[in-house]
C-alpha cells in the first residue's frame, strides 16, 4: 500500500502489460547505503526490490572517508554499531536522509541529538534479540563461575594430573543472589532464566518498579544494596551518559570479594583500568565480558592476561536466525518511512 510515495508511481493498465515483472514505474527510487558486508540476502531483497541499494562490500567496518562519500544524497541508511553516525556523517548526508536504521538494540553509537534536530527517524532492533542475549550471557555466567574457559585451557597445558576434591573448583549458580543492573526486555529473560538455576534472590535496579520481575520474585532495589549483595552482578544497563562508567574503583569495592562481574552492555559502562584492577588485586574474583573497550580487544591487552577473566568478541545476538530477524527488521523500518509510514516501522525509536 502506497500512500503519499511520490518515488513511485503504480503502472496504469496501458503500461502494465510491458511493465508486468516491474509492477511500479521506477521514477527516481529512494536510495539506500548499507554500511556492512555480510547483512542477511532476505533483508537486502527487501531493500533491492524497491530502492537502489549500495552496499559496502569489504568484511571491515566502512572507513569514515567512504562513509561520507558515499551517504551522500541517501534516502535511508541501514547500519550497525561499528559505524559512529555524528554530525560530520549527517552533515554529508544531506536533506533527504529520513531514516537511519540499526541493526541493533543499541543506539549509543548514533548522536540521537544531532540526528533529531534534522528530524530524521531511528530504527532499531529490540525485541528479536532478546533470547539469544540471555542465553549468551547465561553462557558467560556459567563459563565464568565455573571456570571453564580456563579448565579447558589447562588440559592443553598438560595441568590434569588426576580428578582432585579441589581442584578447578568454582561458584555454584543455584542458591546464590544475583543482582541485574538495568532490567530491560533483556535482563527480564536472564532473570526468568535464573529461576529455573535455583537461585536465591534475584536483585535488580531499574527506573520504575517491573511487574513481571515482581512475579518472578525478584526485588528492585538501589544499585549500593544490589553490589553489597549480589554474589553475581549482571549488567544489561543501556549505555547513556548516566551509565557511562558507571563501575568504576568505588562500586567494584561494594561488591562482595567473591562477586563475579558480567557485562553483556558495552564496555563504556565500566571503566576498565579500574576492572582490571580489582580482578587483579582480588576486589572481585571474576569478570565474564561480552563487551569492553575497545574491541576488538588488542592483543597486548591486561584484560587477556588474567585467569580470572573470561571474553567473548561481543557474541550477544549473534545466532543465525537472531541476525536474520534483526536484519529483516531493519530493512522494514527504512520501508515503513520510504512509504511515508513511520507508524508502520516495526520499531521506531523516540527520541
Ligand atoms: O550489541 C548489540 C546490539 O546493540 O544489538
Amino acid at each position: 500500500m502506497w500512500t503519499s510515495n511520490h518515488w513511485f508511481v503504480k503502472c496504469n493498465n496501458y503500461s502494465r502489460n510491458s511493465l508486468s515483472n516491474i509492477g511500479y514505474i521506477n521514477m527516481t527510487r529512494p536510495k539506500v547505503l548499507v554500511t556492512h558486508s555480510s547483512i542477511p540476502e532476505v533483508a537486502l531483497k527487501l531493500l533491492r526490490d524497491e530502492c537502489n541499494v549500495d552496499i559496502w562490500d569489504q568484511d571491515i567496518p566502512i572507513p569514515k572517508t567512504e562513509l561520507l562519500l558515499r551517504i551522500k544524497g541517501v534516502d535511508a541508511l541501514f547500519c550497525v554499531i561499528t559505524n559512529k553516525i555524528d554530525d560530520e556523517v549527517l552533515n554529508a548526508a544531506g536533506s533527504n536522509l529520513k531514516i537511519i536504521a540499526t541493526m541493533s538494540v543499541g543506539v549509543d553509537h548514533l548522536d540521537l541529538q544531532a540526528i533529531k534536530l534534522r528530524n530524521i527517524l531511528v530504527g532499531h532492533t529490540p525485541g528479536v534479540l532478546t533470547d539469544a542475549v540471555a542465553e549468551l550471557t547465561m553462557g558467560l555466567l556459567l563459563v565464568t563461575a565455573r571456570r571453564l574457559i580456563e579448565a579447558n585451557r589447562s588440559i592443553y597445558k598438560g595441568e590434569w594430573k588426576s580428578w582432585s576434591p579441589l581442584w578447578m573448583t568454582g561458584s555454584r549458580i543455584s542458591g546464590s543472589n544475583v543482582g541485574i543492573v538495568g532490567l530491560g526486555r533483556i535482563g527480564l529473560r536472564i532473570a526468568e532464566y535464573l529461576c529455573s538455576f535455583g537461585v536465591n534472590q534475584i536483585l535488580y535496579t531499574s527506573r520504575t518498579e517491573k511487574p513481571a520481575a515482581t512475579k518472578l520474585g525478584a526485588h528492585k532495589v538501589n544499585l549500593d544494596f544490589l553490589l553489597n549483595n549480589s554474589d553475581f552482578v549482571i549488567v544489561t544497563i543501556a549505555l547513556v551518559p548516566e551509565s557511562r562508567e558507571m563501575f568504576n574503583k568505588e562500586t567494584f569495592v561494594k561488591m562482595k570479594k567473591s562477586a563475579i562481574f558480567i557485562n553483556v552492555s558495552r564496555g563504556e559502562v565500566v571503566h576498565q583500568p579500574s576492572l582490571i584492577e580489582a580482578l587483579k588485586n582480588g576486589t572481585i574474583q571474576a569478570a565474564g565480558l561480552d563487551v569492553m573497550t575497545p574491541e576488538p580487544v588488542p592483543l597486548d591487552s591486561e584484560l587477556l592476561k588474567l585467569n580470572n577473566c573470561v571474553i567473548f568478541p561481543h557474541l550477544g545476538s549473534a545466532a543465525i536466525k537472531t541476525r536474520e530477524e534483526m536484519s529483516i527488521i531493519t530493512a522494514k523500518n527504512i520501508l515503513a518511512v520510504l512509504h511515508s509510514q513511520p507508524d508502520e516501522m516495526p520499531a521506531i525509536l523516540k527520541i
